[in-house]
């Protein structure tokens, strides 16, 4: 669906120039209805302010849970804690970290030095771990007789078996991924199974929704839709895509479906009348499952009952199995995604959790307007949970990493942001913790775009595989709408929470420190996102505690609050709660117990540091402060006079700009087409942006902005006129 909306009207409120406080004016009074702008409905405004009370309360239980920890009979502390003290060791052993559980081989030949890549190497985008799978195919001793599609996995849960006798690992395949995600499995299990009869939890309110507007969904774009005084008016085109499966109001009967668990959503979409025009008589299943439980990818096999998904592509492969796009023969329009969960008990299990959360989404938000990955059907086939969603784009991961300038312009960032942020306030107020927000997580709707040739420079700079990726061009969205996918690690807030969770690169610091968690960790990932869309490549790229607590305090510009440094060692002393196995060994011993302060660089009993050369230059080289990292960043798109400084005003911070402009123009008078591009609306745009990211990156989890504060920030009431905006303007008519 797209609309022509011609913006002009109505001007959005300049940021507060006068604001001496070095935080900024969150104290905006815009209340609780910013997101859907131009929306006086006071019915959705009393709906709206019940469902932030809820967040609220939902908040304020879990850290107070997990962090008021003086309190030790405190009676909102879970109950299950005593024994969870043993359980959590257990599964610190498990899952303590990314790559153990992954069971293919990591080829660290190319580029791939994660650690070793730092933001000086040319190659840096290349921040990528290489999985190779090799065609391999064997017979099994273990194999277990399996015609039934409920053939059980063995006692360690780690072998399922095949329709055939034969493991086959799936044919060679090169498939980059540069995170992990930590597969939160058996616990998860162990300490809700009781409460989980198979149907939603009946103590999550379903919340009334209020169908928006066309109007309403101006947040898709963010403020690209805005103009700033002295800006001219833009006219916008949105195109806002609902499911394509959301056909209401047609009623369509159930096929009869033997081996079906659960059908969900189905009346949402349109029978195909007269079959398909993809005949399946020449396709044959030949579905098979490899030795890791994962289904082996063979484009054109065949699945489903009655033969009704075709694989067509592998979109992309997980920890919790592959995800492929298929047709479906059954219904219009008829292109999904099909997320074949591997065939082991414990990730059976785990999609059950998924399951959930996705029916709980779709519950509440059934035409996707919440940029919510959108269920239509599950079906157990062979052993493997199917998870069938509608079918969207690359990844803004992938889309960076094919781009010849991986970094988003700033109107599309915000508008991603907004998209983002509002997401997860919708999750939250559902009591719902996405817990692994990352760039691969976020996928785009439409992926056309307009290229924009790079001066030969700019290409002969970028590495050898961004180069042909991109063809030395850059890309730029024409629509930056974005859907939030993998619900797998996700949980409702009152479910048990592993100690560890998050990739690392988008892991809060207080899970780093084993205090406990709830909805602001994912506050903060977005946080990261947010930073890795403006640098274009990671903010953490990091694999271990120490190097990781180093960097955050650099970023931040302050070290870690010692009231959180003391409630962890409190925590640690009287073995509270539910901490890393690892905690001490990693994270505590880098404490010193008087200060309360990180000693990094690390040092040895003689006093040596033993920090490694590359750790360092990594901490104090490759990042720095986040306002002047940014600063540097945008540099490159708005010249050397950029800098923002967030403990200065923005007056004061501007008028320091503009003495550095008119020096300029000044003395090289012929310089200044590279800085007419700075104006005070630009600077004062990335300003806000900075305040609000220094908010979200907030060490204490309990004054972290939450995610309807983040949406009342100044940031959303600013425009920029940059490629992105200029990519609507020249592509709509
Ligand atoms: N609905 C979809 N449309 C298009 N691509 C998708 C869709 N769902 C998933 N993908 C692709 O498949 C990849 C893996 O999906 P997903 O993250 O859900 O799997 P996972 O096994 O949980 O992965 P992870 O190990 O990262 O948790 C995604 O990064 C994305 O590229």
């Amino acid at each position: 669906m797209s609309q022509n909306i011609q913006i002009g009207t109505r001007k959005r409120s300049r940021a507060n120039m006068n604001n001496s406080t070095t935080t900024g004016p969150t104290g905006n009074t815009s209340g609780s209805k910013a997101f859907l702008d131009n929306f006086e409905d006071t019915r959705t405004n009393k709906l709206l302010d019940e469902m932030f009370a809820r967040q609220n309360s939902f908040l304020t239980d879990n850290l107070r849970n997990s962090l008021d920890l003086n309190q030790t009979d405190n009676p909102l502390r879970p109950r299950q804690h005593q024994h969870q003290l043993f359980l959590d060791n257990e599964n610190a052993i498990e899952l303590d970290d990314e790559p153990r559980t992954i069971n293919t081989t990591i080829n660290n030949n190319n580029n791939n030095n994660n650690s070793g890549s730092s933001r000086v190497d040319e190659d840096a985008d290349d921040d990528i771990i290489f999985i190779k799978e090799q065609p391999i195919q064997f017979s099994s001793p273990l194999i277990l007789p399996s015609s039934s599609s409920n053939a059980n996995t063995n006692t360690s849960g780690a072998i399922s078996a095949a329709s055939n006798n034969t493991y086959i690992t799936t044919p060679k395949k090169f498939k980059k991924q540069r995170t992990i995600s930590l597969p939160q499995l058996p616990l998860s299990k162990l300490s809700y199974q009781s409460n989980y009869s198979g149907v939603p939890d009946q103590n999550i309110a379903i919340v009334p929704r209020v169908t928006q507007t066309e109007n309403e969904l101006l947040h898709l774009t963010g403020s690209c839709a805005k103009t700033l005084e002295g800006n001219k008016a833009v006219s916008l085109t949105i195109a806002h895509s609902t499911s394509p499966f959301y056909n209401s109001p047609v009623q369509v009967t159930s096929p009869p479906q033997p081996t079906l668990k659960r059908q969900i959503g189905s009346s949402l979409r349109k029978f195909k009348s007269n079959g398909s025009s993809e005949s399946t008589s020449s396709n044959k299943s030949n579905f098979k499952t490899d030795k890791d439980g994962h289904y082996v990818y063979q484009e054109n096999d065949v699945f489903g009952s009655g033969g009704r998904f075709i694989v067509k592509d592998l979109l992309g492969q997980g920890t919790f199995g592959k995800v492929l796009k298929c047709i479906d023969n059954k219904y219009e329009p008829n292109y999904v995604a099909v997320k074949v969960i591997r065939a082991v008990d414990r990730y059976r299990e785990a999609a059950k959790t998924e399951l959930r959360i996705l029916q709980t989404i779709l519950n509440n938000d059934p035409q996707g307007q919440f940029q919510c990955l959108l269920l239509r059907e599950c079906f157990d086939y062979k052993n493997h949970i199917c998870l069938v969603t509608d079918l969207y784009g690359r990844s803004i991961y992938d889309f960076m990493c094919s781009n010849g300038v991986a970094r988003f312009p700033g109107s599309h960032i915000q508008a991603i942001a907004r998209q983002l942020i509002r997401s997860v306030c919708f999750l939250h107020d559902l009591g719902i913790i996405h817990t692994d927000l990352k760039p691969e997580n976020i996928l785009i709707c439409d992926e056309t775009h307009i290229s924009q040739n790079l001066p030969t420079k700019t290409v002969q700079s970028l590495s050898k595989r961004r180069r042909e990726a991109s063809k030395g061009k850059r890309k730029i969205l024409k629509n930056p709408e974005i859907k939030i996918i993998d619900f797998g690690s996700a949980i409702f807030h009152y479910e048990y929470h592993p100690p560890v969770i998050s990739t690392r690169h988008y892991r809060a610091p207080e899970i780093v420190l084993g205090l406990g968690w709830s909805f602001p960790c994912d506050i903060w990932s977005i946080a990261c996102v947010l930073v890795e869309l403006v640098i274009g490549e990671s903010l953490y790229p990091i694999h271990e505690n120490l190097e990781h607590m180093a960097m955050m305090q650099r970023i931040n510009g302050t070290p870690f609050p010692t009231d959180i440094v003391d409630k962890m060692l409190y925590k640690s002393k009287h073995k509270l709660g539910n901490s890393p196995s690892d905690l001490n060994s990693t994270v505590i011993k880098h404490f010193d117990k008087k200060t309360l302060s990180l000693q990094w660089p690390e040092k040895n009993k003689r006093g040596d540091t033993i920090t490694t050369e590359k750790s360092m230059k990594r901490v104090l080289q490759s990042c720095d402060r986040l306002d002047i990292y940014i600063s540097k960043a945008l540099k490159l798109d708005y010249g050397d006079c950029l800098s923002i400084n967030w403990n200065l005003p923005p007056e004061k911070n501007w008028s320091l700009i503009n003495s550095k402009l008119l020096w300029k123009r000044q003395i090289h008078s012929s310089s200044a087409a590279a800085t007419d591009e700075l104006d005070k609306e630009t600077f004062l745009f990335w300003y806000w942006f900075i305040d609000l990211l220094r908010k979200m990156f907030e060490f204490d989890p309990t004054k972290r902005i939450t995610a309807k504060d983040a949406l009342d920030h100044e940031w959303f009431n600013l425009g920029i006129l940059d490629d992105g905006i200029a990519t609507y303007n020249n592509t709509q008519g």
